[in-house]
């Protein structure tokens, strides 16, 4: 069995615009965040462990965390291998995560300016941030651009994983110019991309709907305890913005939808409603509904069993007249030009705006995030 802090080889893609001069254009690397998964049954504790014994994840005193994290691990392994076995004994999110990475590349190989090569870190499983940044570095990055995969900022995702690639990045040694990308939940393009996505499922859902039954959207976010919201993680409200992003550009008048948190898996108080909440009131309501995931833009197993199989099977119990759910974004052609363009606008330092705490909207540049940095800082 591997241990908890192995390191493998990361998996940025290889992909080289081999068309143009290299010499001339600058080397960008764009380090792509998302939080890793098992990639075999056997890794699942030591992944759970990586997991919770990061400060901000599992919030006790430092002498605490090393001991309750392995022994929450310990707990939640069964649970997770089951739900991993369902998927074929690993996470699929790191070939998802190439397949975004490909995909990117490609979308940004026509810039005459510079040459970008996407790079893969994932928080707590391989390959990790170490590993990233030496390949970052091997490349001869002149440049670097974090795009963590969260369009939600939480300490717990984005602000955990740029701490890490801060130390990561110190200890290989690169001290290089750095945009940090974060905070990207109401952009227009993003919206526009989830609105399409939303809008299709919608319409594969009312064909296959009788008449007169009515659907609801369930806008499903990852939940978080709301300890964590309560000491100013903006992550709730950049969700509620993103949803009002998107249901602005669906423009369905009267659309019925709701805001809604799945994922739960310690005992405190997380935020709600929780999706199997709602999915109670559409048994009540006689409402059918469309799940669509709006913090996760790959599928894993969180939107693969717990979402298509759990949920399912959920609303069926509770006799639900329908159970229908969007598609992560993946690689869908829209969201890797909205990446594209978000990677663009931020490297060129365009003053668009950032949100960030409670409701207040962050003064500076949408790209070279103050929040996103302060964060890293203070979790180094
Ligand atoms: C206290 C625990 C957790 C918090 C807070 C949390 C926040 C959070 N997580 C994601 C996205 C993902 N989570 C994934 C897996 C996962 N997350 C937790 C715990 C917390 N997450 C656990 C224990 C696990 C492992 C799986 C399990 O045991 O159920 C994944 C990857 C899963 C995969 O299949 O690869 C993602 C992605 C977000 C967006 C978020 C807060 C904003
Ligand atoms: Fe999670
Ligand atoms: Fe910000």
């Amino acid at each position: 069995m591997s241990s908890a802090m192995d390191q493998t080889a990361p998996a940025g893609s290889t992909t080289l615009p081999e068309d143009r001069p290299r010499a001339a254009r600058r080397r960008v690397a764009v380090v792509l965040f998302n939080l890793g998964g098992p990639d075999r049954i056997e890794s699942v504790r030591p992944f759970l462990e990586n997991l919770f014994r990061d400060p901000a994840i599992l919030r006790v005193p430092g002498f605490i965390r090393p001991w309750l994290g392995k022994f929450i691990a310990r707990r939640r392994t069964k649970a997770a291998s089951e739900n991993y076995a369902i998927l074929g004994g690993g996470s699929p999110l790191l070939e998802l995560t190439e397949g975004q990475a490909r995909a990117l590349e490609a979308a940004l190989a026509g810039e005459t300016d510079a040459e970008y090569r996407c790079f893969i870190a994932m928080r707590y499983w391989h390959p990790m941030s170490d590993a990233c940044a030496a390949e970052v570095a091997t490349w001869g990055a002149e440049e670097v651009l974090l795009l963590p995969l969260y369009p939600q900022y939480s300490t717990t995702t984005t602000g955990s994983s740029l701490a890490e690639w801060a130390r990561a990045a110190r200890k290989a040694g690169i001290d290089l110019p750095t945009t940090t990308l974060c905070c990207w939940h109401s952009d227009p393009a993003f919206a526009a991309a989830t609105a399409a996505m939303v809008r299709a499922a919608w319409h594969r859902a009312r064909t296959e709907l009788p008449g007169g039954v009515k659907l609801r959207i369930l806008f499903s976010a990852h939940g978080l305890p709301e300890s964590i919201v309560k000491s100013g993680d903006p992550y709730q409200w950049q969700v509620e913005q993103a949803v009002a992003a998107v249901v602005e550009r669906l423009a369905m008048p009267e659309l019925d939808h709701v805001v809604c948190y799945q994922s739960r898996v310690t005992p405190q108080k997380w935020i709600g409603p929780s999706t199997e909440d709602e999915l109670e009131r559409a048994a009540h309501d006689k409402t059918a509904v469309l799940v669509c995931p709006i913090a996760f833009v790959s599928e894993h197993s969180e939107t693969l069993v717990e979402l298509d199989v759990e949920y399912r099977e959920e609303a069926d119990r509770l006799g639900v007249p329908g159970y229908f759910r969007m598609p992560a974004q993946n690689s869908d052609p829209g969201f890797i030009a909205a990446l594209r363009d978000l990677a663009l606008t931020a490297r060129a330092g365009s003053r668009r705006l950032c949100s960030f705490a409670g409701g207040r909207q962050c003064p500076k540049a949408f790209g070279d995030c103050p929040h996103a940095r302060a964060r890293a800082k203070e979790m180094a």
